[in-house]
């Protein structure tokens, strides 16, 4: 007897779009699980095509010349699903609006795309019935988007906070555990094909930024668009921040945080990226490498993290795969698939209002009166200070101060009265601290 009774229902034409880290993986994965692939689904997956730049060019994993083209319009036409892994805004708009108007299904991971133009695709798939998915955008081989989407859909997400750039969370992990410098280390991640195309999208917070937009968007029901992120990278992390970490038993890491807020004018959500300081013994604490972990707190849930793989071609593959995988079945089986909903429209809170720790590291004149000066500008702003470290040198003072809990609006002018003290000669770094 055939194991694999997909003979009842015609092949499903695969359209693959980009062979890099991640498009190579899925051409091979495909064509090496064919089988399995066709039982699960209840069809064979044919892959009709792969969109490349340069046939001829040479590949790390081999692909059957006979799909490969660099005529990726006419690809897009054929197909009933196409995989987008190209990366980047243009082309790869124009074709997945192309693909969606033609009413073909779509999967991508690309996260700068769903981030910038999710709506207008999401709006262009409803038009027709057809879906978008896009699992591997956030976390790679994690699923975070269909817990979100679907799992917690009758829950109430208050919050979602997680390392979700492979690329930065590896190379701040070097820098503590192998006293390597940044460019060092992204180096090795762009061998590993963690990086970006353009790793600035990793170490200046754009890639999180765009995940911490889809994150919010799905947990909130509302649109946040990205620009609303505040964004800041890792390129401000020093070695000092890191040993001054160490000394306090902390790990620097890059974190997305999305969450409600309760302001004045009523319920808001927020969204930002930057660099955090954490106790050890903190969960993230142990996320080390390229490695990825999202907590979400929902009402009745609880807390809920998701932790694995969130970079690298075969792990990314997965994600992918499990997309196709989820629509193809759809074609088979027929029925809508779930889609992302956008009815809740809650207000942005303004990064002023999100409330943090801070813990400021500022070089200061050596005299007497200098720390009764400085302690008087937090109190002038109404930032109350928790705790001060003085280390004398020379004539200059390093002091380390820990902040009570105040919002960013209060500690930007607490720092702009730092800046312009005369006593002040600079402030080395600033760093949220997560309890
Ligand atoms: N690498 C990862 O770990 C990872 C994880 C999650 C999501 N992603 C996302 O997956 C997508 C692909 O990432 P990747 O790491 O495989 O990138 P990559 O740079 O290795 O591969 C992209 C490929 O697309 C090709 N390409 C780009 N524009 C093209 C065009 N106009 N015509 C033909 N070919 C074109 C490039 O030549 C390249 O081979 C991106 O959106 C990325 O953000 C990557
Ligand atoms: N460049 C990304 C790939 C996964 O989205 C990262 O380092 O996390
Ligand atoms: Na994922």
């Amino acid at each position: 007897m055939n194991p694999y009774p997909t003979d009842h229902y015609r092949s499903l034409r695969i359209a693959l779009l980009g062979a890099g880290s991640v498009g190579s993986q899925v051409a091979r994965l495909l064509l090496e699980h064919r089988d399995e692939l066709a039982a699960r689904v209840g069809a064979p997956l044919e892959l009709v095509g792969i969109g490349v730049r340069d046939v001829a060019a040479k590949r790390d994993v081999e692909l059957p010349a006979e799909l490969l083209t660099d005529d990726l319009g006419t690809l897009v036409a054929s197909a009933d699903i196409v995989v987008e892994l190209l990366g980047g805004i243009e082309p790869a708009r124009s074709l997945l609006l192309d693909a969606l108007a033609a009413g073909a299904d779509v999967v991508t991971a690309n996260k700068a795309l769903i981030a910038a133009h999710g709506p207008e695709l999401f709006q262009a798939a409803e038009t027709v019935g057809a879906q978008v998915n896009y699992e591997a955008a956030v976390g790679g081989a994690i699923p975070i988007i269909r817990p979100l989407e679907q799992s917690l859909a009758g829950d109430r997400v208050m919050r979602v906070m997680g390392i979700v750039n492979g690329t930065t969370n590896f190379i701040l992990d070097r820098m503590h555990t192998e006293g390597s410098t940044l460019e060092e280390a992204l180096a090795v991640a762009t061998e590993l094909g963690y990086a970006e195309a353009d790793p600035t999208a990793d170490i200046e917070g754009f890639d999180a930024a765009s995940k911490a937009t889809i994150l919010a968007s799905l947990a909130f029901h509302t649109v946040v668009p990205v620009e609303v992120v505040h964004r800041q990278g890792i390129t401000g992390v020093t070695d000092a921040m890191v040993e001054q970490a160490e000394r306090n038993d902390r790990v620097l890491k890059l974190v997305a945080i999305c969450e409600r807020l309760e302001g004045e004018g009523g319920e808001a959500v927020s969204a930002r990226v930057h660099p955090v300081s954490l106790p050890a013994t903190h969960p993230l604490a142990a996320v080390r490498e390229a490695k990825n972990a999202i907590f979400v707190t929902a009402e009745s849930a609880g807390d809920l993290m998701f932790y694995g793989a969130g970079a690298g071609g075969p792990e990314t593959a997965s994600a992918v795969l499990g997309d196709l995988v989820s629509i193809a079945r759809r074609h088979v089986l027929g029925g809508p698939g779930a889609a992302a909903s956008t009815h809740a429209d809650l207000p942005i809170a303004p990064f002023g209002d999100v409330l943090a720790r801070h813990e400021l590291a500022l070089t200061v004149a050596d005299r007497s009166g200098v720390l009764a000066g400085v302690a008087g500008l937090f109190a002038e702003h109404g930032v109350s200070v928790e705790s001060v470290r003085q280390d004398p040198a020379d004539g200059e003072a390093s002091l380390v101060l820990g902040t009570h809990t105040a919002s960013e609006a209060r500690i930007a002018a607490v720092l702009d009265a730092l800046e312009a003290h005369p006593d002040v000669e600079r402030i080395d770094s600033v760093i949220r601290l997560i309890d």
